[in-house]
């Protein structure tokens, strides 16, 4: 049995998920980051679990024929590009093969229809959005750039590559400004100090770039003089605005905005539509690829101008939007309001008229436009990396479209949903992986599914409720029950999980509270419950974001 600092020598065969490879000693799987498959190496066991143990490369002995050298100075001990280490063409392999993985055994699905993968014409310089934690080194001084892997120490960068260049220079522009007017930083423990985070957006079309300090105060000591060497150092600026941020949070930026200069949105556009970026906006990072996925998504929905669209978990309605030309109506619906009051704005911007935006719960707005009577000939779905609730795949099912097109973010969830849609009658048609993210672990797929009967089907109307000939809300929600994962997620698990992951431990009280603010089902926690009857200090901001990290690692949310 290993045990934590053994060294052993073995070959990577396979890769994780979150890209780190994966090699066996004493017949356990062990993962080691940095390795690519086909790496002969020495590896130091890091910490040893029940099912699996983490490792270390202490020395690479045969290099795989994938291994390429980094072009990045801090590619390790950031994290952000675990595939910065290996071709392009092996990183495209492994998210393609991440995916049939996941359709398979999560899915259990048999000769998947694969379409090749969508890979980025670049690697670098592809994000139009960025956000640099500020916070002191040792000696005092003001470090800017990216957090260590799995903890909030920050590692003091001049550029990232995945970056565009110009938010390089206006980084550099407001380090010289923090000198000279020696305004405070930030100390997350002592929740004192002003500067948190430089948050920047650009539009790749427009080539508007949008400035914002997020600060713990409503003023910063020399404002006109950082609007002028910000101004002078980069003139593609189009914007510098103050975000106020006084919470003890990890959440980056805080509800009030106050312009310095210029204006506090940019535009961009995106499949021939203009959109206009607020800081609090959600828009695409990686625009080229976004591009990419939704004609992807639109060649899938197939639509010549008859049908109603509906396009579920819409965000600011971007995909949509897109498609809204070439559909009679479009119906998109969203969670959060101001993503919503984003859509309709979007809609007008661009000269929309066919479409309505609908704010609430999926499950909850695809039910109400059931009971409206709306049947959607193609639906959308672009869930969280959560997926879909088993109910809003029911209601979609009872609406009977011809097509639906998922979009998604987490192989694993799709193929958990995609089990359920093939046993309400939906044929998986086409599966394409898309790289939205070169470098990094993420894969997005679109998935098209067709009705398994579309052309021989009856037409029944259902009414929910209560009463003769109506179908009870209950039923619905025992139907979408049955397809809910299986596994049970432990309090041992999440610990482990977590202890393995960011090397320190949480109290069952503390994961029970980050459930419960989630609105997380308890019924599973009784030891928590008798801990929260002593008094306890509620968990640090880092171990709440551990605790939500394991429950996304486990698929709880
Ligand atoms: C992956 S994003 C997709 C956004 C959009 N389709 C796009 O491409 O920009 C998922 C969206 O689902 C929304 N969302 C999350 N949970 C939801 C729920 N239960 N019901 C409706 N929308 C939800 C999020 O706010 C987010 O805008």
């Amino acid at each position: 049995m290993i045990k934590k600092n053994d060294l052993f020598e073995a070959e990577i065969t396979a890769m994780t998920a979150e890209g780190s490879g994966i090699c066996r000693a004493d017949g356990m799987a062990v993962f080691v980051p940095g390795t690519a498959v086909g790496d002969r190496c020495v590896v130091r066991v890091v910490k040893v679990l029940k099912k699996y143990a983490f490792g270390r490369l202490e020395e690479l002995l045969t290099t795989s024929p994938d291994r390429t050298t980094p072009d990045c100075p801090i590619a390790g001990p950031c994290g952000g590009c675990v595939y910065r280490h290996i071709t392009y063409e092996a990183e495209l392999k492994i998210k393609t093969q991440r995916v049939r993985d996941a359709l398979e055994r999560i899915g259990g699905f048999e000769n998947i229809p694969m379409e090749p993968i969508l890979g980025a014409p670049s690697r670098t310089r592809y994000r139009n959005k960025c956000q640099l934690p500020i916070g002191l080194s040792k000696n005092g001084e003001m470090q800017m750039g990216f957090y260590a892997v799995n903890s909030h120490r920050i590692i003091d960068t001049h550029t990232c590559l995945l970056q565009p260049e110009v938010f390089d220079r206006a980084a550099e522009a407001f380090r010289a400004w923090q000198k000279l007017s020696g305004e405070s930083i930030y100390d997350e423990a002592a929740h004192s100090g002003v500067l948190r985070h430089l948050y920047m957006r650009c539009g790749e079309k427009s080539g508007e770039v949008l400035v914002c300090i997020v600060a713990n105060g409503a003023k910063l000591h020399g404002e006109d003089l950082l609007v002028k060497m910000l101004r002078e150092a980069v003139p593609e600026i189009t914007g510098i605005v103050l975000n106020i941020n006084r919470e003890r949070t990890n959440v980056v930026l805080g509800r009030e905005l106050r312009t310095l200069w210029g204006k506090p949105t940019i535009r961009d556009t995106l499949c021939r539509l203009e959109f206009e970026i607020s800081p609090h906006a959600f828009y695409q990072v990686n625009r080229t690829q976004a591009e990419a996925l939704y004609n992807k998504a639109a060649e899938y929905a197939g639509l010549t101008g008859a049908e109603t669209l509906l396009d579920l978990y819409c965000g600011t309605g971007t995909i949509g939007l897109s498609m809204a030309s070439r559909a009679k109506k479009l119906i998109g619906s969203e969670i959060i309001p101001s993503a919503v009051e984003n859509a309709r704005k979007n809609a007008a911007h661009n000269h929309v008229t066919n479409a309505e935006f609908l704010c609430g719960d999926a499950k909850d707005a695809a039910r109400i436009l059931y009971e409206r009577g709306e049947r959607p000939d193609v639906i959308v779905i672009d869930p969280p990396r959560k997926g879909c609730d088993a109910a809003v795949i029911t209601t979609i099912a009872a609406m009977r479209p011809m097509r639906v097109v998922y979009v998604s973010c987490d192989p694993a969830t799709l193929a958990r949903d995609l089990k359920q849609f093939t046993a309400e009658d939906y044929n998986i048609e086409a599966v394409t992986p898309v790289d939205m993210f070169p470098c990094t672990a993420h894969v997005e797929t679109v998935v098209l599914l067709s009705h398994k009967k579309a052309d021989s089907y009856i037409h029944i109307d259902v009414e929910f409720g209560e009463g003769e000939g109506k179908i009870p809300v209950d039923s619905i929600a025992k139907r979408a029950e049955a397809y809910k994962p299986k596994e049970k997620v432990t309090y041992k698990m999440i610990k482990e999980y977590i202890e393995a992951k960011y090397g320190f431990k949480v109290h069952t009280a503390y994961i029970a509270e980050v459930k419960r603010n989630l609105g997380l089902p308890m019924y599973d926690a009784p030891n928590a419950v008798e801990e929260l009857k002593q008094p306890r200090k509620h968990p640090t901001p880092e171990k709440v974001e551990a605790i939500k990290d394991a429950l996304r690692y486990f698929a709880v949310i």
